[in-house]
This record gives C-alpha cells, sequence and structure tokens, in this order.
C-alpha cells in the first residue's frame, strides 16, 4: 500500500499529491488506482456520510501513472442536508495531506443545444448561485492558515491543465465529444422546471448540477489548482412540448457508458502532472471552519 508518514507542521519536505472527486455514476475512476487502501467514510472521524445512490462513500488512497493519489468516491452534496463546510471538509483536509492539484467530475444536464449526452465539458467557469445567495462554504471566521478572506475566483481553472486536457481529448480521438463550457450549481434536489432551464439557458449556463462548484471556492481559497470536468448526462428539459423527464438511474447509465474514456482523460492527465511520493497521516490539531 501507500507509504504514510506524519504531519509536520511544514509540508515543504514532502512532494506534492493529487485528488480526484467522483461524480455521481463516476467512482469507477478510482478503479484506476494501483495499490489501493480504502476507508469507508463512516471509518473516518469528521466524514460526513454518502447518502446518494452512485457514490459508494469511499476514501481511496492509491497512484495513478505513478503518483500518489487520493479519490473521494461519492461526494456530499447541500440537498442531503449537509452545510455546505462538511460538504468541502474533505477539500481541507487533502490540502493539508499534502494534495496540490484537484480534480472535480461531476454529472450534468445541459442547456447548450450542442451538448448531448456523453460529451465531456471542461470547466472553464462556474456560476455558484447558492453562493451568490450567500451559501458559501467560506461563510463565517476566515482561516488565515488555508487562504484569505476574499479569494479571488476569477481563474479558478487552471488554464494550463485545460489546455492539456483538450489535447489528451486528441490523442484519446475523443476530441469531437469535448468542449470547453460553464457550469452552474444550484441547490437541488428536484431537476430544472422548464422556466428555471430557460433562465439558466439566458444567463449563459452550458451544464448544470447539483455539486462543484463549493469544492472549487474551497480549494481555490486554499491555492489548490482545479480542473474540472461535467460528463453530460441529459438534456435540460426546456420545451413544454418535450415529453422527456430526467432521472437519475439514467444519469448513472450514462456514466456507465463513458467510464473507459473519463478513465483514460483523467489518468492521462495525471500522468502528466510533477508530484509526489508520501502522503502524510493527519493530525488534526486546530479546527476546520464553523458550522460543523
Ligand atoms: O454533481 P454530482 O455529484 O455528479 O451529481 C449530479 O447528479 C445528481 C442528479 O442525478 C445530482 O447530485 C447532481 O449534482
Ligand atoms: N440540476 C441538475 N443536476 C443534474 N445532474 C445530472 N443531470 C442534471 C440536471 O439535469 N440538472
Amino acid at each position: 500500500g501507500i507509504s504514510l508518514s506524519p504531519l509536520i507542521d511544514s509540508q515543504d519536505e514532502y512532494q506534492k499529491a493529487v485528488a480526484i472527486i467522483c461524480g455521481s455514476g463516476l467512482g469507477m475512476l478510482a478503479d484506476a488506482l494501483s495499490n489501493q487502501d480504502a476507508f469507508k467514510y463512516s471509518e473516518i472521524p469528521g466524514f460526513p456520510h454518502s447518502t446518494v445512490q452512485g457514490h459508494a462513500g469511499r476514501l481511496v488512497f492509491g497512484e495513478l501513472r505513478g503518483k500518489t493519489c487520493v479519490c473521494m468516491q461519492g461526494r456530499f452534496h447541500m440537498y442531503e442536508g449537509h452545510s455546505l463546510c462538511k460538504t468541502t471538509f474533505p477539500v481541507r483536509v487533502f490540502k493539508l495531506l499534502g494534495v496540490d492539484t484537484l480534480i472535480v467530475t461531476n454529472a450534468a444536464g445541459s442547456l447548450d443545444d450542442s451538448l448531448r449526452p456523453g460529451d465531456i465539458m471542461i470547466l472553464k467557469d462556474h456560476i455558484n448561485f447558492p453562493g451568490l445567495c450567500g451559501l458559501n462554504p467560506l461563510c463565517g471566521p476566515n482561516l488565515d492558515r488555508f487562504g484569505p478572506r476574499f479569494p479571488a475566483m476569477s481563474g479558478c481553472y487552471d488554464a494550463g491543465l485545460r489546455r492539456i486536457a483538450m489535447e489528451i481529448g486528441k490523442q484519446l480521438g475523443v476530441a469531437e465529444v469535448m468542449t470547453e463550457g460553464v457550469y452552474a450549481m444550484v441547490g437541488g434536489p428536484n431537476f430544472e422546471s422548464i422556466a428555471e432551464a430557460r433562465l439558466l439557458h439566458r444567463l449563459g449556463v452550458d451544464a448544470v448540477g447539483m455539486s462543484t462548484a463549493p469544492e472549487v471556492v474551497v480549494a481555490t481559497h486554499c491555492g489548490l489548482r482545479v480542473f474540472g470536468l461535467s460528463l453530460i448526462t441529459n438534456k435540460v428539459v426546456k420545451s413544454y412540448d418535450d415529453p422527456e423527464a430526467v432521472d437519475h438511474e439514467a444519469v448513472l447509465a450514462v456514466g456507465r457508458r463513458r467510464a473507459q474514456t473519463l478513465q483514460s482523460l483523467v489518468m492521462e492527465l495525471v500522468a502528466r502532472f510533477k508530484c509526489v511520493v508520501y502522503f502524510a497521516i493527519l493530525v488534526p490539531k486546530r479546527d476546520f471552519g464553523s458550522g460543523f
């Protein structure tokens, strides 16, 4: 398994690692890790539990193309009843473990007609609707050890990684199903009404889901480099004449169909990172934020 070393205050002695958060039905990304050590969330102090189908609820440590990697097989959503501090708690754990790059993935519905189920959208930017209304994981006293009170969010999706991902898409022969776009987070758990879908479309949203933005906000706050991708699992119904209605099982089915492509894309991306040998065992000495 993975070698573990005790956490010390300065992490400079450690090379850096990569963390992956798997979206709905995308837990198979963790299968790509070799030398796995896996922990159920229920075994980890302070971790919430996964309640959503398609989110196994395991933290998997391992290696990906020789790089040290930790993978959340299942994420936490606001609609599960967790505070945003809880949903993003793992991101700060990753920071303390010595992670420097976070890969976030999600299942999302498309507003843009050119994005079809099975397509992969690289996140260029996001609209954090709950955040715009004050539901932000950074609310409360700022923890200066992680980052500044007023972090910038321009450039939160690393331009270099986006470019490399598109190059890899070409190499893998999947460039025609890959594009860049804007993801919007809504609270859920219901899917959009038609009027809501039309509103999102008018606002310039390409794909919509119920996650990711808070994780990216917390990651950016603490200086992690972020790469995000949405697997488009359905079209969001925008017409009153359209008889289609999305359901979660259909969302998961598209994940199974695209498993191989997503694994290859993430593996090739990680293969290009400069990182990593050891993880530190986490010894929390201070609190991680308000709201637990
Ligand atoms: O964002 P992820 O976790 O991929 O899941 C997406 O899929 C679920 C709906 O099918 C919602 O939880 C939505 O956010
Ligand atoms: N809000 C939202 N989340 C999703 N997750 C997967 N598909 C969808 C969708 O159509 N809408």
